[in-house]
């Protein structure tokens, strides 16, 4: 069954719906985790134009404000837009087809493609676009999500897709074989020469004695990068006979030695094999990592191949290495430069083979991956959480679903907490504890962190905060969000009992929501599935958080209910719930009040007014 939470006070609200155990914030709440900016137009939403801004897309429409008051509508779809700008296959932009507007644009140059960028909620990529910051800077916050058909991310800034808070997502798995299999294919075309053999032949010639090649049986092959490809190469070579090591520095040494490979140091591997097959990512770490000093480790006479990624060799010091004779053979499918220059001294080197980036190209791999891509972005564009997100965390089903009402929670009460600031000294450091009966090794809660700074920062900002970029945008704002987790002897069927926010080194506009520490402290609790106000400041209090709630202190006296109350009334402003707790008898009292609209000024000016209150403040949700 599905079920809903949602709040009405703005039209930035969440709401999510919680459907197959996936928690989903559907539109207009696509905005909770990948609302795109600040100046996002959920569909069917009032359209609400500022006079700053230019554009604003909505998805799947071009709204174009020609003056302040005038708006022209160039699309009456709502769908996504979701630009292609590599070759894709059948079956993937089949499904992307059933869920959004697709544009194929293939070969488009990096200003075409800033310039389609503005208009389109999701980008999907092979390894042949550069998706650069200036990309997500040409995006203007409309980009939500990156999908790359592939493995390898090297072409996407994550830092600038982080940053503009767009989640990057890639399908890990589809072409592993693919790449295996053009791994092994260049290994025994290279080792019997087939491919210059091939163009001897047709060039009119006949050298038999020429082409001889080495055999594999017997010999030693080093895999560099005992990852998924990594592993089915060294499992297809054992089959033909090979010896295998690897040198991986974080593969795990029980998974190698069950598929009967020892993992070695880099310089034994390198030193000790007749072939070297890379398969590690290109990172800052692994950049030009063969080079001229690894070279010169190496056995002479050793044979590279390489399916990686180019940048993982020195190019110049490979050719140097092939003219010494101590690389005997290299077979390249990838290169530093895609496609490399054509009088490439390596690209033309008699001893090298090279293939134009085809390891992933096979018809299945290409089915495979499309499909595994297309399912990513779309589950993304519809604002569910990713299993394959690359710059988010990844958050299992389950859990989501359990934490969904206190997702809400985390966000109301960052709201709530920094609206009780009065500003002046600025927000540098927030305290979340959450109380559980669980184990902290079972409560995962990076999703409501992100959704407490969420709720800090949009109210006093104009960032757009969500799941990809709030430990970021935190950082970059000095506010830094510390968590403790404190085991209460309850019932572990609820994964949390509360969540405290402090906020420290502060003043508040409202005195009795800072606690005995100095802290504006508040409290919130799920109660059958909605959050709920239980503390402000020392005070126990216990108010929905549904709408908008006002907080009154006020001496602890009989009618005060009342008279606020009739206020409200009069004004047609509907009470939703309504709590008072106190810490002494006829003493002071805290009035939590929970309503579904905002009052007006006058309303409030009158609340002020009515004798026993202190001091009261107006939050909205
Ligand atoms: N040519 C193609 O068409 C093609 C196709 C698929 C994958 N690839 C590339 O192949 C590479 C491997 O892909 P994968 O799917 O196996 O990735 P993977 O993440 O499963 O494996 C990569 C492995 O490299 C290891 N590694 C990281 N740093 C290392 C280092 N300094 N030294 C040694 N190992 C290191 C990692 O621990 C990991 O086990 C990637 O670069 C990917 O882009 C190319
Ligand atoms: O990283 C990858 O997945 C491969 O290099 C494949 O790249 P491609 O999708 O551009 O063929």
């Amino acid at each position: 069954m599905a079920s809903t939470f949602s709040s009405s006070s703005s039209t930035l609200s969440p709401a999510f719906s919680i459907n197959n155990n996936k928690l989903l914030a559907s539109c207009p709440s696509q905005i909770s985790f990948f609302r795109s900016s600040k100046n996002f137009v959920p569909p069917k939403i009032k359209l609400f134009v500022s006079t700053r801004t230019r554009i604003h897309a909505s998805i799947g429409t071009t709204t174009r404000i020609t003056s302040n008051a005038e708006v022209e509508q160039t699309s009456r779809s709502t769908k996504p837009r979701i630009l292609v700008s590599e070759k894709l296959g059948e079956a993937g932009l089949k499904l992307l087809r059933s869920f959004g507007e697709v544009d194929c644009s293939y070969d488009l140059s990096p200003d075409q493609l800033c310039t389609k960028i503005s208009q389109c909620d999701a980008l999907i990529v092979r390894s042949g676009t550069k998706v650069s910051r200036a990309v997500f800077e040409a995006s203007k916050g409309r980009l939500k999500v990156v999908g790359r058909a592939g493995v390898g991310i090297d072409n996407v800034d994550l830092q600038a897709a982080t940053e503009f808070g767009c989640l990057v997502v890639n399908a890990p798995t589809a072409n592993t074989i693919a790449a295996a299999e053009h791994g092994i294919a260049l290994l025994a075309s290279m080792a019997r020469n087939v491919a210059q053999a091939d163009a001897s032949i047709k060039s009119g010639k006949w050298l038999r004695n020429k082409y001889v090649g080495v055999s594999l049986v017997g010999k030693t092959l080093a895999v560099m990068g005992f990852g998924k490809v990594g592993s089915e190469v060294a499992r297809r070579a054992k089959g033909l006979g090979m010896n295998v090591i690897a040198h991986d520095p974080y593969a795990p040494a029980d998974r190698a030695r069950a598929a009967g490979v020892e993992l070695v140091s880099f310089d034994k591997a390198i030193s000790t094999a007749h072939f070297i097959s890379l398969h590690m990512p290109l990172t800052p770490t692994t950049s030009k990592i063969f080079n001229d000093a690894t070279f010169s480790k190496m056995k002479p006479g050793v044979r590279i191949i390489n399916v990686a990624r180019g940048g993982v060799i020195d190019e110049d010091a490979l050719v140097r290495a092939l003219d010494k004779g101590v690389v005997a053979q290299a077979a390249l499918d990838v290169f530093a430069k895609e496609p490399p220059p054509s009088d490439s001294k390596l690209v033309q080197h008699e001893n090298v083979t090279v293939t134009p980036h085809l390891g992933a190209s096979t018809k299945e791999a290409q089915e495979g991956v499309a499909v595994e891509i297309a399912e990513a972005v779309v589950g993304a564009l519809k604002g569910e959480l990713s299993a394959t997100a690359v710059n988010a965390p990844m958050v299992p089903a389950e859990v989501l679903s359990e934490l969904a009402p206190y997702v809400l929670l985390a966000e109301k009460l960052g709201r709530l907490g920094v609206q009780l600031v009065a500003g002046g000294r600025g927000i540098k450091n927030v305290k979340v504890v959450y109380r559980s009966a669980r184990d902290p090794d079972d409560l995962d809660t990076r999703l409501l962190r992100a959704m407490i700074t969420k709720g800090i920062i949009e109210p006093i900002s104009s960032s757009f905060v969500n799941l990809v970029n709030a430990d970021f945008t935190a950082k970059q704002r000095g506010l830094r969000i510390s968590e403790e987790r404190v085991v209460v002897d309850s019932s572990q069927v609820q994964p949390i009992d509360s969540i405290q926010v402090q906020i420290s080194n502060v003043d508040s506009r409202f005195a009795s929501g800072l606690s005995e520490d100095g802290n504006i402290t508040i409290e919130g609790r799920v109660k059958y599935g909605i959050p709920h106000l239980t503390q402000v400041g020392s005070f126990s209090v216990d108010v929905s958080l549904e709408g908008n709630v006002i907080l009154c202190r006020q001496v602890d006296q009989p009618g005060m209910i009342g008279k606020v109350g009739n206020i409200l009334a009069e004004r047609n402003v509907n009470v939703s719930f309504m709590s008072v707790g106190r810490t002494v008898k006829r003493n002071e009292a805290i009035m939590a009040i929970g309503v579904d609209e905002k009052p007006d000024k006058d309303a409030l000016k009158q609340i002020g007014e009515v004798p026993a209150i202190q001091e009261f403040v107006f939050l909205e949700l």
